[in-house]
């Protein structure tokens, strides 16, 4: 779609243009409102992605995470039936690079699990409307597996990348809640 892959153009130019300085801040306070967040709180597995800048940093969420005992589960693609796996990272050794940048778990070394057991998915995206709806990198992988989703979901971001409207298509699903470096709402 067109309009899709302009939008995620001109949201990429915006993120480019953030300082290394303020990635690094913005992360840090999304991260710190993340933790203080009633769904991080109640979540023991949590599943997330592993994140490629300029996605807000997820590493140290993901070391947070553990420390606190959490369980971190994290995509696996498979392109052929363009489906995800979700599998325990319990250490960043356990993580190769696939495609672009990209990191995955190593399949020999993580065991994986049954998507009902995640109970609260940190989805990513590009750009997000108040209302939760997201622009993806296009994939559709979440979109698919936000079908038969039955935990919580939401998503982190800059707050450039909250726009007032996004190209919308049917299989299009909205994120419960919203965190970023200015604040944290849920969306419907
Ligand atoms: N850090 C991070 N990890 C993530 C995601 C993400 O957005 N961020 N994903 C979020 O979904 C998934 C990966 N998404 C992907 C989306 C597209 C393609 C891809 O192969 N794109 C090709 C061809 C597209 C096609 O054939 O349809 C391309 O763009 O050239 C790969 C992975 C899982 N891991
Ligand atoms: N639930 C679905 N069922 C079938 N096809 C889908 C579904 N969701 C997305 N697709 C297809 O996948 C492709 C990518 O969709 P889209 O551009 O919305 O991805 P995205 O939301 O940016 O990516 P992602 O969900 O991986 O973050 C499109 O061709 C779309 O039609």
């Amino acid at each position: 779609m067109i309009e899709k892959s302009a939008c995620r153009k001109e949201m990429k130019g915006k993120l480019q243009a953030i300082s290394k300085a303020h990635y690094e801040h913005y992360s840090y306070q999304i991260a710190q409102r993340l933790y203080e967040d009633s769904l991080w709180k109640s979540a023991q597995i949590i599943g997330i992605t592993i994140s490629n800048p300029p996605e807000v940093d997820t590493y140290q969420i993901i070391r947070q995470a553990w420390n606190e005992g959490k369980t971190i589960v994290i995509p696996k693609c498979l392109p052929k039936e363009k489906r995800m796996d979700f599998r325990i990272l319990e250490r960043f050794d356990q993580l190769e690079s696939v495609y672009f940048n990209l990191l995955e778990p190593i399949t020999e070394k993580t065991k994986r699990v049954n998507p009902s057991e995640i109970e609260l998915l940190i989805v990513p995206g590009l750009a997000f409307t108040k209302d939760g709806y997201r622009l993806g990198v296009g994939g559709g992988y979440y979109d698919r597996f936000l079908e038969s989703f039955k935990g919580k979901t939401l998503s982190l971001a800059f707050q450039v990348q909250i726009v007032n409207d996004l190209p919308k298509e049917p299989h299009d699903l909205p994120v419960e809640k919203l965190i970023t470096n200015e604040g944290s709402f849920f969306t419907s």
